[in-house]
């Protein structure tokens, strides 16, 4: 449980992790409508900067399209803003924390850890494959960006990781297989995070 802010005194955070197309958000959809947790995804959040043209707007376009990290303080207040007006105190942060300096940067802006990490293990050409047939008119899912992302995610997302598995907090999810396959080896993970709950 986390003290994350006063109004959340006990919630319970849970951060995806994965490469891109690995299938954080499918899954993630899945845990919202079986397990009741608000949904977060960074990049969504980012994308939302984008289209509302804020000050960071074009430098989170910018950064997206070259497959970076955006800088941790813009990503973790955006974040912090939506735990700050849920309702919900179940949390799904969807890729996050995407490099040590995210991860340092909400443990020091928020004083919370996750209860517990869920990293969805997946094959780099099944991830390329599935984000090049995503089709949700993104401007990083493109063989150039994939590339560069796969990068990224191999020096930056992986410590992160391994973070939490030296911690025993991280469930390691074989990604291949079907979306059924994938959520019945989730859902064992959120159903002990129930009764401990309870
Ligand atoms: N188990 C799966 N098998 C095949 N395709 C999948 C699977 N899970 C998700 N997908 C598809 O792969 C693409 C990437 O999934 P998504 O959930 O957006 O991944 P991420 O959020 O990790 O990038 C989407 O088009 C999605 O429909
Ligand atoms: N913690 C994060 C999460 C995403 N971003 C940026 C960089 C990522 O490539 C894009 C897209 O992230 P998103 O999680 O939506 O991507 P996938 O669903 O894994 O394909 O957003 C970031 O800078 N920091
Ligand atoms: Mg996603």
């Amino acid at each position: 449980m986390n003290g994350i802010c006063p109004k959340h005194v006990d919630s319970v955070i849970t951060f995806v992790l994965g490469g891109p197309g690995s299938g954080k958000g499918t899954q993630c959809a899945r845990i919202v409508e079986t397990f009741g947790f608000k949904h977060l995804s960074a990049g969504d959040l980012l994308r939302k900067e984008v289209v509302s043209a804020t000050e960071y707007g074009t430098m989170i376009l910018d950064t997206i399209r070259e497959g970076k990290i955006v800088p941790s303080a813009v990503t973790v207040k955006l974040i912090l803003r939506e735990m700050e007006s849920s309702d919900n105190h179940k949390f799904l942060i969807d890729g996050f924390p995407r490099s040590e300096e995210n991860r340092i940067a909400f443990e020091r802006i928020t004083g919370s850890e996750p209860d517990f990490v869920l990293f969805f293990d997946c094959p780099e050409e099944e991830m390329v494959k599935r984000v090049l047939s995503r089709n949700q008119g993104r401007i990083d899912d493109n063989i150039d960006t994939i590339k560069k992302r796969l990068k990224v995610f191999e020096a930056l997302n992986l410590p992160v990781v391994d973070h939490y598995e030296r911690r025993g907090k991280l469930h390691r999810i074989n990604a291949v297989g079907t979306e059924d396959e994938i959520f019945e080896q989730v859902r064992p993970v959120f159903a002990a995070c129930e009764q401990t709950a309870a």
